[in-house]
């Protein structure tokens, strides 16, 4: 299996904080990888050095075969990332939201048309198109902010948090489109809600203090804690046993 992303010893340090160490880690094509990790873990550090906005402190990283510290903007053309804050314009309606996010990665017009069509299609934004962002619910508002995060076509999609504070059927809906998703994009997602990551992810990374304390599919993991379901194993990993 091809590797989307290899993670060869890249860290990083605020001053005297460490928040991310050493990492060494393989992110297959195809795969739907889960980052779990209590708060302050390092996991969107992590994220933002993959994705250009950090500089790591040590160590590199290839994306689909790029090096991160040399080919940063190849990187930028297949990977793309929808952040735990929102990223869409509160003044402008969803289809202008689409469009402008054509426009800033460089499409013509008539394809920022086109993109923007398919993927209102694709996301059923169509009963909200001409809606203000700021006037989605929050299930809406993240739907929209992963259509702009699609607009390139991107190879890897970064996930950060996708259903934060959402209800049970927008996160439902939410799981459905990101199982769609995974039939053509690499998925690394981030999220404190254990059964999100049980039910969507291939394989699940769990941090503490920027380290890796467990790596493996659900099921290895729950084997590895000798504990009866996740909950219980994921507790074990990041208190040490203690719990
Ligand atoms: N710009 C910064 N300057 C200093 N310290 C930072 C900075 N960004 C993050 N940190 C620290 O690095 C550590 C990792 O933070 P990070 O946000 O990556 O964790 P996280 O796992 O994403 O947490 P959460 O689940 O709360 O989002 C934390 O201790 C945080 O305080």
């Amino acid at each position: 299996m091809n590797a989307a992303i290899e993670l060869q010893g890249l860290s990083k340090r605020f001053k005297e904080k460490v928040a991310v160490s050493p990492m060494t880690l393989t992110i297959n094509q195809g795969e739907l990888f889960g980052l779990l990790g209590v708060n302050g873990a390092g996991k969107t550090t992590l994220l933002n050095m993959l994705s250009g906005l950090a500089k790591p402190s040590t160590g590199d990283a290839l994306v689909l075969g790029h090096s991160l510290s040399k080919e940063l903007p190849s990187i930028r053309k297949l990977l793309a990332v929808s952040p735990q804050e929102t990223s869409i314009a509160p003044n402008l309606s969803v289809r202008e939201n689409l469009l402008l996010m054509a426009r800033i990665h460089g499409f013509s017009k008539e394809k920022s048309i086109e993109k923007t069509e398919a993927l209102i299609s694709q996301f059923s934004l169509q009963p909200y198109e001409h809606q203000r962002g700021k006037n989605l619910s929050g299930g809406w508002q993240r739907k929209l902010s992963i259509a702009m995060a699609l607009i390139a076509d991107p190879r890897i999609l970064f996930l950060d948090e996708p259903t934060l504070g959402l209800d049970i059927i927008s996160r439902r809906e939410l799981w459905a489109m990101i199982n769609k998703l995974r039939e053509t994009t690499t998925i690394v997602l981030t999220t404190h809600y254990l059964e999100e990551a049980e039910s969507l992810c291939d394989r699940i990374c769990i941090m503490k203090d920027g380290e890796i304390k467990a790596l493996g599919t659900v099921d290895e993991l729950i084997i590895t804690a000798s504990k009866e379901n996740f909950e219980d194993a994921f507790v074990h990993f990041v208190t040490g046993g203690e719990l």
